[in-house]
C-alpha cells in the first residue's frame, strides 16, 4: 500500500536512536497509551531466525540481519496506525532512512552521552554491536551515527527523565499536531 496521501493522524510513528536509548520501552508505552499494534523490528526477526539478535550476528551473520531489518521496516512502514521501534543500526541504511521519512512520523529519542554511558551495563551483553569494543571506541561509534539521526521529524530530549514522562510527552505531542492538522 503506498502511504504518502495518508492522513497524518494515521500514519506510523517509527522511533530511531542510538542502541539503550529507550526505543523499545517508550514505542511499547506509546502504542499502549494511544491504543494501537506496537512493532519491534528485531523481534520480528528474533521471531523469523528463532534465536536472539546476538546469535544471529554470530551464527547467520551482520549482513543477513541487516537485509531482513531492512525489508521488514519497509514493510511495516507502509501499514497505517503502527508504532514501530527499529533498531540503533537501521537508519544507516539510505533506503530504510527515505521510507521511513515518506511514509511515517519519524521520532528520535536523544540522549547524551554522559547518560547513556549510565546504562551500558543493562545493554552490553545483548547488543552485539557494542560486544568486544572500548568505552573510547563506544563514545567515538554513539557520536559518529548521531549524524544518520539527523534525519528525523521530531526529537524529545530523553536525559534524566522516566519513561513514563517520555511517553506522555509524545503522546500529547501527537495529539496536538493531529488536532492542528484537523
Ligand atoms: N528514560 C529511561 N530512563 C531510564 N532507563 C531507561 C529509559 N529508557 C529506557 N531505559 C532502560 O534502558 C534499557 C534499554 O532500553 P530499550 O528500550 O531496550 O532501548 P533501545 O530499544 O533503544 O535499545 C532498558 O533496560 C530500559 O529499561
Ligand atoms: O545499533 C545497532 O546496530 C543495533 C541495535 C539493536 O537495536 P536497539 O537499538 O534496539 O538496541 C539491534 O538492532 C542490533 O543489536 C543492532
Ligand atoms: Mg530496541
Amino acid at each position: 500500500m503506498e502511504n504518502r496521501q495518508v492522513p497524518l493522524k494515521e500514519k506510523s510513528i517509527v522511533f530511531i536512536g542510538f542502541m539503550g536509548v529507550g526505543k523499545t520501552t517508550i514505542g511499547k508505552l506509546v502504542a499502549k497509551k494511544l491504543y494501537r499494534d506496537f512493532v519491534d523490528i528485531d523481534v520480528e526477526i528474533e521471531k523469523e531466525f528463532n534465536m536472539p539478535v546476538s546469535q544471529i550476528f554470530d551464527e547467520i551473520g551482520e549482513q543477513a540481519f541487516r537485509q531482513r531489518e531492512k525489508e521488514i521496516i519497509i514493510e511495516q512502514c507502509r501499514q497505517k496506525l503502527r508504532i514501530i521501534s527499529v533498531g540503533g543500526g537501521a537508519f544507516l541504511q539510505e533506503e530504510i532512512r527515505k521510507e521511513c521519512l515518506s511514509s511515517c512520523i519519524v521520532i528520535f529519542l536523544d540522549l547524551s552521552w554522559e547518560s547513556w554511558k549510565e546504562r551500558i551495563s543493562m545493554i552490553i551483553d545483548s547488543r552485539p554491536v557494542l560486544k568486544g569494543k572500548t568505552i573510547e571506541e563506544i563514545e567515538e561509534l554513539f557520536y559518529k551515527r548521531q549524524d544518520v539521526y539527523s534525519a528525523h521529524h521530531s526529537k524529545i530530549q530523553t536525559d534524566h527523565q522516566e519513561v513514563e514522562e517520555v511517553a506522555d510527552y509524545i503522546v500529547n505531542s501527537l495529539k496536538l499536531a493531529w488536532e492542528l492538522n484537523e
